[in-house]
């Protein structure tokens, strides 16, 4: 008998998801699974959910949701033998896409019942875990837009990539350490992905990969708006890595740190967060997460 616990997102993507416990008891039968189904209230609800599956020794944890609930659970399953599983019913949907889940609902549940599964690395960033990517720059001012228009669909994050174009000013003086390179840079972004997709079919690091065992950084110098712009074009073709300026790394750590004692502006998986210092040490967990894929 397979203890098998969903964890629903009620307002991941459109909100309009057809999941629920209805018609998951149809698809796992009594016989073969004890089937416990959840949904989270409220931001980071889906970690004390998942804790409290993890006490009653589930073996397969699904998030059903976006980036953003899917690192809720994941982060509590790492090192443990407790599979995770994803039904995709977020917004950008970009893990699910690395790992080859459709979006559409019950062609998911068919790849949860085969359960066929994968050992992913995942990255850390200070003490959150990111299973698709983390950045600082340009990709935080967007995710602090679209969390702020309350709206969780495409229209609004290309409203917030504008927004973000419009008003971005960057830190400035920021110092990294990668691979025994020491940096001095004024960023428009630095990007460190686990995954090869951010979602919406959208990729910064399109060879990395989730079972490599090293991160893929992308760090890109601060530019005038028409750089800027085709930067963004070269990305819709998967060559910005080539735009002059642009440094690209494999790693499996890095550490970045501003002079001052201002904080840093993050996105993980695709959250807006804020660190408490002026330093952030980011590295790999290699085999850290069992995972259900296609
Ligand atoms: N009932 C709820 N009310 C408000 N927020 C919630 C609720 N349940 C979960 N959340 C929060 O919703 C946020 C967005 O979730 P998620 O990332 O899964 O969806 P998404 O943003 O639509 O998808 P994606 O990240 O793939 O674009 C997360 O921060 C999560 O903690």
């Amino acid at each position: 008998m397979t203890n098998i616990h969903f964890i629903i997102n009620p307002i991941a993507g459109s909100a309009k998801s057809i999941l629920n416990e209805g018609l998951l008891l149809k698809y796992f039968d009594k016989e073969s699974y004890h089937i416990v189904v959840k949904y989270s209230d409220f931001k980071k609800h889906a970690i004390q959910l998942t804790l409290e599956s993890i006490e009653n020794q589930a073996h397969i944890i699904v998030a059903c949701g976006g980036d953003g609930t899917i690192n809720e659970v994941a982060s509590c399953l790492i090192h443990t033998p407790i599979i995770l599983g994803v039904i995709p019913t977020g917004s950008g949907n970009g893990l699910a896409a690395t790992l080859n889940i459709p979006k559409n609902i019950i062609n998911a549940i068919a790849i949860i019942k085969q359960q066929k599964t994968k050992l992913i690395d995942a990255g850390k960033l200070n003490d959150k875990m990111f299973f698709s990517n983390s950045g600082i720059g340009f990709d935080a001012q967007v995710v602090k837009h679209y969390e702020s228009s309350g709206q969780r669909k495409l229209p609004s994050y290309i409203k917030a990539c504008l927004r973000a174009l419009k008003s971005f000013k960057g830190k400035g003086n920021i110092r990294a350490h990668i691979n025994g390179e020491e940096l001095h840079l004024d960023p428009f972004l630095i990007f460190a992905s686990n995954s090869n997709e951010m979602g919406y079919n959208v990729s910064l690091t399109p060879r990395a990969s989730i079972q490599d065992g090293v991160l893929d950084v992308l760090m890109v110098p601060k530019m005038n708006m028409i750089k800027t712009l085709c930067f963004g074009f070269l990305i819709l073709f998967k060559k910005h890595h080539l735009f002059p300026g642009v440094k690209a790394y494999t790693t499996t750590k890095m550490t970045l740190s501003l002079s001052s004692q201002n904080v840093f502006e993050t996105q993980i998986d695709g959250e807006f967060f804020e660190t408490h210092t002026n330093i952030i040490n980011i590295s790999i967990l290699e085999n850290a997460l069992h995972v259900i894929a296609s």
